[in-house]
């Protein structure tokens, strides 16, 4: 339970990655300003957490059971919270998906959007109205720069990514009369469980119903640059837990999109520059069929014509 003057600060998805970091750097905040409700689907996926959390675990840092997907659960576990009083919400739970269009089912389609989509609904149809009664709130969502600009082959994680964008963008608007702020947080590639279970994933899989050259310029073009973009962009999943520490210490003066990878920033700003996508459109097939190897190259030009003026626009986790 949280002390006077602590806020309650309810994180989804805390078994691994960023949500594991996030409810960590909470917890162990040097002045204590924060209980953390570190949720997760499964608890016996509680170890690594409870290792981390380590003297927090039970005092500033408390565990419950919560799956985004299930109306149940989400209410559940806000019932369980005293007076229902969430003052942050962080709808950090979410999966991945890629691969071609035509070997993916409907129902893992739905899958995504279940979770990364409805889940996040889910969380601030139960959170919001006692936000809005309380007349304060912070509600943060961990989207990603694939609700911004979307990636060849993840074609569905984006369109889930930029559903949850809309709405949001929609309701930021009504929740400012009620003096509760909304923060999206959009990371490029994070060293996490997400990038392992993307790789193991593809291994596994065969495509069926996509063509032979599909499938060849998705395994042999799209993910070595896939792995390439991750090693030369890569940020922690602490480097995300800061930069959302920052974002909620901000408060009502919280920006609504907080890009947290200055070396990605380029990517997204080329559809700003060109609104009618034919310059991201263009530049990100070049790169990809085009550039090859020397895409790396050329990312680090773009980098650098471009570092100044963009990097003041993300929030910084030093
Ligand atoms: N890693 C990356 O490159 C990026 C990630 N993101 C976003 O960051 C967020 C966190 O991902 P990340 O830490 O990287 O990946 P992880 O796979 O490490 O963590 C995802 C977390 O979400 C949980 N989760 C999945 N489904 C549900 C559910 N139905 N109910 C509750 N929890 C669920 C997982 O729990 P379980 O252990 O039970 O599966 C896990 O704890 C996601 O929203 C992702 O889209 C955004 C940009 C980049
Ligand atoms: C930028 C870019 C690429 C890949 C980007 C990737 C792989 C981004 C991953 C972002 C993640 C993982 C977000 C999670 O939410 C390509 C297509 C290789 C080439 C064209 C330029």
């Amino acid at each position: 339970m949280a002390n006077p003057g602590q806020k309650a600060v309810l994180i989804t998805g805390c078994s691994s990655g960023i949500g594991l970091r996030m409810a960590v750097m909470l917890a162990k905040d040097e002045k204590q300003r924060y209980h953390v409700i570190a949720t997760m689907r499964d608890l016996k996926r509680k170890d690594k957490l409870v290792e981390a959390a380590g003297d927090a675990y039970g005092k500033s840092l408390s565990l419950a059971v919560l799956d985004v997907c299930t109306d149940e659960s989400v209410k559940q576990c806000i019932d369980g919270i005293k007076d229902r009083h969430v003052d942050v919400l962080i709808n950090n739970a979410g999966i991945g998906l890629v691969g071609p269009v035509e070997s993916i089912s409907i129902a893992e389609m739905k899958s995504v959007f279940e979770t990364n989509f409805f889940g996040v609904i889910r969380m601030i149809k139960e959170v919001m109205p006692d936000m809005k009664k309380r007349k304060g709130g912070h509600i943060i969502v961990v989207s990603s720069v694939m609700g911004l600009q979307g990636v060849v082959f993840n074609d569905v994680y984006a369109a889930s990514k930029f559903a949850m964008e809309g709405f949001c963008e929609c309701l930021a608007v009504q929740l400012l009369k009620f003096n509760v702020t909304m923060s999206m947080i959009e990371p490029g590639p994070v060293h996490t469980e997400f990038e392992s279970k993307m790789i193991q994933d593809v291994r596994q899989k065969e495509f069926p119903g996509a063509d032979a050259d599909t499938v060849n310029y998705f395994k042999n073009v799209y993910l070595p640059s896939s792995v390439d973009i991750f090693e030369t962009l890569g940020q922690t999943p602490d480097d995300i837990a800061r930069c959302t520490k920052k974002v909620i210490e901000q408060g009502s003066s919280a920006r609504f999109r907080n890009l947290t990878n200055p070396l990605y920033t380029p990517i997204v700003a080329l559809k700003y520059a060109d609104e009618t996508g034919g310059l991201s459109v263009h530049a990100f097939y070049h790169m990809l069929f085009n550039l090859g190897p020397l895409m790396h190259v050329s990312m680090k030009a773009m980098q650098y014509l471009t570092c100044g003026c963009l990097r003041s626009r993300t929030i910084s986790p030093n």
